[in-house]
């Protein structure tokens, strides 16, 4: 099966957001600018969790930002339940805003230090006069005793416990799609083990749809129905989980799964790591923006840029010169 174009990448089910050719610039002096993401598409339906991954710096926070229009992209379709969030202005944007709601990666810089818990998760109901009966509720379902905890402030707390308390602030506006931005890169191995188990039961509970980000393609695999894979800003690939650990075409995949630890998701040894730095953002490579690290790359991918692809059920890849069994 094979097709090609912008395609919106579908999955199976409602699809409750869609992102289509998303572009972030920010300037980089001199009239220049950082290329952090360019033409990103993609689709969640309703109650999966799509996995985000790359290396730091591909632009997988800008993407998670400019889905909540913090800032708005450059140009690019946002939509929410079919709603284009991109022409939302002012208060219209706040309240379609709630139903999208973000988990950040350092759980203690993202809670008010003077602000005690009960009120750090009171904080959106008060604003939006709506969830007020769930604070209490929230707190033990994210593991906090409401009686103990609602009273003390984070740095009391361990970095896992403020990690609870993000949850539990984020999912009392009952939001509709949870963007997870590195939940569990600040915390200890551990640790990261009970918050995802977590997210995965509330995601349950509260028929959740879950953007999740990470580097860690070990951890994405492990939470993700299907997994987009960025590089310097473009989407390179998106499948199955399954299908992305088993059948990877791109290049860039191949050398990502190489990078998983022996044994982190069941491979065998690695064959094929990449090294150095990626380029700048600011002088993205001509053609596909992974060949000057890609062994397979050849004339063909400096001139043309590989738009995605379909090269299987849920399975799409942009690349010159997959790997296709
Ligand atoms: N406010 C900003 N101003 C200028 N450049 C920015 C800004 N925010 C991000 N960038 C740049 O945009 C690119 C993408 O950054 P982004 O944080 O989205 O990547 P990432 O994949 O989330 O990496 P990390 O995991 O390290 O945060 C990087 O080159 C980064 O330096």
């Amino acid at each position: 099966m094979a097709g090609s174009g912008t395609a919106h990448l579908r999955p199976a089910g409602e699809v409750v957001l869609r992102v289509e050719d998303l572009f972030v610039e920010f300037p980089a002096g001199r009239g220049r600018s950082v290329h952090a993401v360019s033409g990103v598409s993609f689709d969640v339906a309703r109650g999966e969790t799509l996995g985000i991954v790359g290396e730091s710096g591909c632009g997988k926070s800008t993407t998670a930002r400019a889905l909540m229009q913090l800032p708005p992209p450059r140009r690019g379709s946002v939509r929410l339940d079919g709603v284009e969030l991109t022409a939302l202005r002012g208060e219209a944007l706040r309240a379609t805003r709630r139903r999208l709601q973000m988990i950040f990666q350092d759980p203690v810089s993202a809670l008010n230090p003077r602000r005690r818990v009960r009120d750090i998760v009171a904080e959106g109901p008060r604003i939006w006069g709506t969830g007020a009966d769930r604070v209490d509720e929230m707190l033990a379902a994210v593991g906090l005793d409401p009686a103990t905890a609602a009273a003390r402030r984070p740095h009391e707390f361990s970095g896992g416990q403020c990690q609870r308390v993000s949850i539990a602030r984020a999912l009392v506006l009952d939001p509709e799609v949870v963007i997870c931005d590195e939940p569990v890169s600040a915390l200890d191995v551990s640790v990261q083990a009970q918050i995802l188990t977590l997210l995965e039961r509330l995601k349950e509970r509260y028929r959740l749809t879950l953007v999740f980000i990470a580097h860690d393609l070990a951890v994405v695999r492990n939470v993700s129905d299907r997994i987009l894979v960025m590089y310097l800003g473009k989407t390179c690939e998106l499948a199955s989980g399954d299908a992305l650990v088993e059948r990877p075409a791109h290049p860039y995949t191949r050398a990502l799964l190489a990078s998983v630890p022996r044994g982190g998701l069941g491979l065998p040894p690695a064959d094929r790591l990449i090294s150095g730095e990626p380029p700048s953002p600011v002088t993205p490579p001509s053609g596909c923006r992974f060949r000057t690290r890609c062994p397979e790359a050849g004339p063909e991918c400096a001139a043309v840029e590989p738009v995605m692809r379909r090269i299987g059920e849920d399975h799409w890849v942009a690349c010159h010169r997959p790997e296709v069994r």
